[in-house]
């Protein structure tokens, strides 16, 4: 095959940030989707309904001229968030999940839950009205191996979650591990995941095997190959439960090349050409448009987008940076390397 046209993709899972940096990744993200979930760990977050349009604006106002991308928004989960919280948010039509980011967990999580059991009349209202929870799925308990918090995070917050509220409608969001796999595909339809490109694409070699390698850090942290195989599994069984989420999380140069880095992979810029690398490699194309086009507005919805995209196979070098604002620059995953598929017909 030397072309694919696809439904235009959606990317169900994406850090825009704000400000200068805003400005510098959004046109990245919507030469290629149609829309897009953003995640709220700002500084500081997004945590109702007049903070969340309030952003809507923002992103719109740094869109290019004509672009027809539109931003679908999340409220941040904290210990405070009130049923009516979501609701309002709910009603407004603009804000179409809540993500529950366990404190501590990641970028910008301090103002996260520190115990699910303050946020029962806030999800009980999500799962009336049919809203999405998005779980960044780790546990924070020190005891645990970073390796396991995902495994640990099911048993321990995910399952009595679920058991509680089973009518809620649960994104496990960037799944890294066979556990998480295997949790999803068993679980009833309410329950879905969004997985990456680079956890389809690279394990924890790529990122400690001859030296460390910081723009592979990100959370939840690479994991061994059996797991990543995993996820090529479920991602191109066709199962309606997975779709495409990049997780693109920018962070500027000096923020990742650190003593203390940063986590987050900067991928949006080629978000659809990594999962076409990452599909072809499995021999299952076929199976992308499903992956990226279909089951995720299926999952929240929405009607699917009615133009389309092409794809080429065609060998381009991925630029050794890109500009981030305010002087600082971005290094985006796979910076100098080439990559075998390139978008051509943005539609
Ligand atoms: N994935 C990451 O490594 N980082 C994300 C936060 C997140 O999605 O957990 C970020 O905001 O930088
Ligand atoms: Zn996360
Ligand atoms: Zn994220």
């Amino acid at each position: 095959m030397t072309s694919i046209t696809l439904t235009r993709p959606d990317d169900w899972h994406l850090h825009l940030r704000d400000g200068a940096a805003l400005e510098a990744v959004v046109a990245d993200t919507a030469r290629q989707m149609g829309r897009a979930i953003i995640m709220p760990n700002l500084k500081p977050p997004v945590t109702n309904l007049e903070q969340a349009l309030a952003y809507r604006e923002r992103i719109l106002s740094a869109l290019p001229e004509n672009s027809q991308f539109e931003p679908l928004m999340t409220l941040y989960l904290t210990d405070r968030t009130t049923a009516e919280d979501v609701e309002a948010a709910w009603a407004s039509g603009r804000v179409k999940a809540v993500k529950l980011y366990p404190a501590g967990a990641t970028t910008n999580s301090d103002s996260g839950v520190t115990d699910l059991k303050h946020c029962d009349a806030a999800i009980e209202a999500m799962a009336r009205l049919g809203m999405p929870l998005l779980v960044h799925g780790e546990v924070t308990d020190s005891a645990i191996d970073i390796f396991d918090r995902e495994a640990v995070f099911i048993e321990r917050v995910m399952k009595p979650l679920i058991e509680r509220h089973p009518s809620l409608r649960v994104v496990f969001e960037h799944i890294t591990t066979a556990d998480a796999a295997r949790f999803v595909s068993e679980a009833p339809e309410n329950i879905a995941a969004t997985i990456t490109a680079h956890h389809l694409l690279y394990n924890r070699n790529h990122m400690l095997v001859g030296g460390i390698r910081p723009h592979y850090y990100c959370l939840p942290i690479l994991k061994r190959e059996r797991h990543r195989e995993a996820l090529i599994e479920v991602a191109t069984s066709g199962d309606p439960s997975f779709f495409l989420g990049t997780d693109s999380a920018p962070h500027g140069r000096d923020d990742k090349e650190s003593a203390c880095g940063c986590a987050g992979a900067y991928t949006a810029f080629a978000a659809i050409e990594f999962y076409a690398m990452a599909f072809d490699q499995a021999g299952a194309l076929d199976r992308l448009e499903g992956f990226a086009s279909h089951h995720g507005p299926d999952f929240y919805r929405l009607p699917r987008n009615a133009d389309s995209i092409t794809l080429k196979r065609e060998e381009w070098q991925v630029p050794a940076e890109l500009p981030f604002g305010e002087g600082k620059t971005l290094v985006p995953l796979c910076a100098g390397d080439s990559l075998p598929w390139r978008l051509v017909d943005t539609g």
